[in-house]
């Protein structure tokens, strides 16, 4: 592949690509360029002040030197998406100006060809939040990534750090890895506005198949979720290698299959086909655990279940310990993952990263938390996880583990202050501080405050 040429990108003079083998292993050099979107709102440096993505490539940056000292080193390759890109590429568009272009002309606002040639060409990145406006306009410029580079595993680990005051009291026994299906389901955007000509057509279509109005009025806006078993398998082969990797006890297909019989259903049905087919001699299934096994699972094997998506909910915070990898289709996974991260203290820790054969996209699972824009005040933590996740992509796990062990001591830290009463000095961001009891948002720490601390105690 040649180098593209770009508008208004300069390239690093230094660094080298991440490549995919003819084995289709990764090629990591010691100097891999990752394309870097800082994001919009919390993501964003404003005038000066630094946002999230900015506070988590400096904590990335000090556990490589600390690790390999001159031997590796990332080298971020900044590309623009969201408004920055608007003001960069498009100055003195106006908002109604932007709103006349049709889909696929806004989306190119916020997202250039060049920031699309990069990541086509390096292949790995680092993603900040970027907004999405609601009700109309373009659609999300982090689905359209998705789709775009086919990173189809959205793969969201959860685990609890000591020393965060979670509200939830089992939030210690939580340590899931949700695996979101990232390029199917009603996120595909297949969408008919109410009263269009195309909403009507569905319409007339769907009555010719039988529906009356008692199930769907004329008026109705049409969604459609595809799922297929194509991309639901290696969803779900995903999943179940990385239990087997990660010696995790069991992968829960989390479905709503008895509403969505030939969607959600058939998600579930073709997960268990796929374990049975794909990995017969390392699992069992819930239902051969009763039948042949006496309720209990046969030390070595991998537990295949499922649960129904309304009672998931409840179960993640009755019974945490009992899930570890999740496998669901996208908008279930869109919202677990929140979910479970909330019980571990908030979103604000919550990392991801979205999987392909042939690429991969380091992404927190936050959005932009506008009202935080420009205030130096949101946690880094979420956008500086999913970098520990690019860091064990790269195989760079000794700096990955100094991160983690760095990030728990911070917490520790401040609930040992916290513990001796309010009015402590917290180097803990708002949304944790706040968890403590007689501790306020007004006690948290700045994003660099809390990034610096972590730097400080990796040593
Ligand atoms: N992958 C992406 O780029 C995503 C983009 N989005 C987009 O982001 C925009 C805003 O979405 P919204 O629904 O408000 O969801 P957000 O996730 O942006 O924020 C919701 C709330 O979560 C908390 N929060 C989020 N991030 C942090 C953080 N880093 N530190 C501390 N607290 C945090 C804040 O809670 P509190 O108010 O309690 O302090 C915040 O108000 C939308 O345009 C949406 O489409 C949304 C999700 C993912
Ligand atoms: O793209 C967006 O704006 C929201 C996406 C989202 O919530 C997610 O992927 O978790
Ligand atoms: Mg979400």
């Amino acid at each position: 592949m040649t180098a593209p040429t770009y508008d208004k990108l300069t390239p690093p003079t230094s660094g080298s690509r991440v490549t995919l083998g003819g084995d289709g292993k990764w090629k990591i050099p010691d100097d891999p360029i990752v394309v870097l979107i800082k994001g919009d709102g919390i993501g964003a440096d404003v005038n000066g002040v630094p946002g999230i993505s900015t506070a988590a490539v400096k904590v990335l940056d000090a556990a490589v030197q600390a690790c390999y000292g001159a031997k590796r080193k990332i080298v971020w390759f900044d590309a623009h998406a969201g408004d920055v890109a608007r003001a960069l590429y498009n100055p003195g568009i106006t908002d109604d100006q932007v709103k006349a272009l049709d889909e696929n002309g806004q989306r190119q606002v916020y997202l250039p060809d060049d920031t699309l040639k990069a990541f086509d060409y390096y292949k790995v990145g680092l993603k900040g939040p970027l907004t999405t406006p609601i009700g109309g306009g373009f659609r999300s410029i982090n689905v359209f990534l998705r789709f775009k580079f086919d990173l189809y595993g959205c793969v969201r680990p959860v685990k609890y750090f000591k020393g965060v005051d979670a509200p939830n009291r089992n939030a210690n026994k939580v340590d899931m890895c949700i695996f979101r299906e990232n390029t199917e389901d009603v996120y595909c955007g297949i969408e008919f506005k109410s009263g269009s000509e195309r909403a009507k057509k569905l319409v007339a279509f769907l009555r010719e198949m039988g529906y009356g109005p008692d199930v769907l009025l004329d008026s109705a806006g049409i969604g459609i979720k595809p799922i297929s078993p194509e991309r639901s398998r290696r969803l779900i082969r995903m999943a179940i290698q990385y239990a087997l990797d990660k010696k995790c006890p069991s992968v829960t297909l989390c479905h709503k299959g008895n509403i969505m019989k030939f969607t959600e259903g058939a998600f579930k049905d073709w997960g268990y086909e796929l374990a049975k087919a794909e990995f017969r001699d390392k699992i069992v299934t819930e239902d051969e655990v009763y039948k042949d096994h006496g309720g209990k699972t046969p030390a070595g094997k991998l537990l295949i279940k499922d649960r129904i998506a309304d009672s998931m909910f409840q179960q993640i915070q009755l019974r945490p310990e009992e899930y570890s990898v999740i496998a669901t289709p996208n908008l279930n996974g869109d919202y677990l993952s929140d979910a479970v991260a909330a019980l571990t203290g908030g979103i604000g820790l919550a990392a991801g990263a979205n999987i392909g054969d042939g690429a991969a996209m380091f992404e927190a699972t936050h959005g932009t938390a506008p009202k935080y824009t420009g205030q130096n005040r949101a946690n880094p933590g979420a956008v500086l996880l999913s970098g520990v996740l690019l860091l064990e992509f790269l195989g760079w796990f000794e700096a990955a583990k100094l991160v983690n062990e760095a990030v728990e001591k911070t917490f520790s830290e401040a609930e040992e202050t916290a513990k001796k009463g309010p009015g402590g000095k917290l180097h803990v961001t708002y949304d944790i501080a706040r968890q403590f009891p007689g501790y306020g948002e007004q006690a948290g720490a700045s994003s660099t405050a809390f990034a610096d601390r972590i730097i400080e105690l990796m040593k």
